[in-house]
């Protein structure tokens, strides 16, 4: 299938469009989908192939005179090998909507279909999560806030090269301006974000590359809350009660009040399976409810976990097999069914066997968000906006 053009309605506002003309004077863009690999909430994601027989990926969003998206404008500054890069931009009109179509190289699978396939060495994870570092320092230096770092966007070659991707909701932060607090997928969404912040950093990316280092590790999320205040609940039984000074440093939107006995940490409980002491330490760093004193990019960078990894000898791992071996569901096809929403209390998790696995720490924890937090007024606020005010990342602050 070519992509249709539409010749009367082709915005060409940004960019010389690459088009061919057939022999009939008919326009056509030079590119041939071939599947469609991915859908997200925003748009669909396409195999496609171009002039060159070369693969790419589409991704098609509508663009709206209500919805201003930023990732064109994001992806044109970031310039990174783990980074995902824009090929190409153009414009089709498709059903009466203005869709922008952006063309990247094509990277067929995510870290999310590696965890469900597979346990991971920490050799490996460490291989991972240096190139993951490597993308979030390089935009960071930008001052670029990806704001939605989760396994489904983080692609993987067949060698283990790793590709931060979705740039849909990402944004350069100024600290004179707010910015939405409602963004974020909820399992990696940080604690500021979760009491309704709007004055965050950059690290509510540091937090989730935390979440992600995790789920390396213990091979399920770590945070799999269910709505946006079980999910605070579940990393209050992680990481023990916020003081009142960790509450101020989050800036909630609205004074939170803890109703809770104080519960202590547990973070080594959780992680108890795991026996690289370097890496427990790293996380200690990183979970830390105050923003200000969670680990810089350049911090985890030169933590002990990260010292002597060596991309040269990323071949030699044996993890990406697992694509390979096995011909069944080895793409992105998939990768959609098991995202978690960003939306709170009105859905359900629908998530990679972890959050059906019951245990008894869940049913404290599901306790935990009806009478144990509460926030006078502020919860009911959070789930409003989750009800479905704000529903488009790419368009807000
Ligand atoms: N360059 C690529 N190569 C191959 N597959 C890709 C590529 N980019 C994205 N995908 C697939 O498409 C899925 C959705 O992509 P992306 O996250 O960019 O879209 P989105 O509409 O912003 O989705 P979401 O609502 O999940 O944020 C990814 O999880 C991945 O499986």
């Amino acid at each position: 299938m070519t992509i249709p053009d539409n010749t009367s309605s082709l915005i060409n506002d940004k960019k010389e469009v690459n088009m061919k003309e057939s022999s009939s004077g008919v326009k056509s863009y030079p590119y041939d989908i071939i599947r469609q690999v991915g859908q997200g909430t925003f748009g669909k994601v396409y195999e496609a192939k171009n002039q060159d027989s070369k693969r790419v990926a589409i991704k098609k969003v509508e663009k709206s005179n209500h919805f201003i998206s930023r990732e064109y404008d994001i992806l044109k500054v970031v310039n990174h090998p783990n980074c995902l890069r824009i090929l190409d931009m153009f414009y089709t009109a498709e059903d009466n909507k203005k869709m922008q179509n952006l063309v990247f190289d094509f990277i067929p699978y995510t870290l999310a279909i590696l965890l469900k396939k597979r346990h991971l060495t920490i050799s490996f994870i460490k291989v991972l999560f240096y190139q993951l570092c490597q993308a979030i320092k390089h935009i960071h230096s930008k001052n670029i806030c990806h704001r939605d770092i989760t396994p489904n966007n983080i692609l993987l070659n067949p060698k283990g090269e790793l590709t931060l991707a979705d740039f849909g909701s990402a944004k350069i932060l100024d600290a004179n301006h707010t910015s939405m607090s409602y963004i974020c997928s909820r399992y990696y969404r940080a604690p500021e974000l979760l009491v309704g912040c709007t004055n965050y950093s950059t690290k509510i990316d540091i937090w989730s590359i935390g979440c992600i280092l995790a789920e390396m590790l213990i091979g399920k999320p770590l945070f799999p809350g269910t709505n946006s205040h079980d999910q605070l609940g579940r990393i209050i039984e992680v990481l023990g009660s916020p003081t009142k000074e960790d509450l101020e440093a989050m800036k909630p939107s609205k004074p939170y009040v803890l109703q809770l006995p104080n519960i202590n940490p547990k973070l080594f409980d959780t992680l108890h399976n795991v026996t690289d002491k370097s890496v427990i330490d790293l996380l200690s760093k990183i979970f830390i409810f105050d923003p200000i004193k969670r680990a810089s990019i350049d911090e985890i960078l030169e933590h002990p976990f990260l010292e002597g990894v060596n991309l040269s000898t990323i071949e030699l791992f044996d993890e990406m097999k697992c694509f390979t071996t096995n011909s069944s569901s080895t793409t992105n096809a998939a990768s959609s069914s098991s995202k978690p929403s960003t939306s709170s209390s009105n859905t359900t998790a629908s998530l990679n066997g972890s959050s059906s696995n019951k245990t008894t720490s869940e049913s404290f924890l599901s306790r935990l968000h009806t009478s144990a937090i509460t926030s006078t007024n502020n919860l009911k606020s959070l789930s409003n906006s989750s009800g479905g005010v704000i529903t488009n990342p790419v368009t807000t602050n």
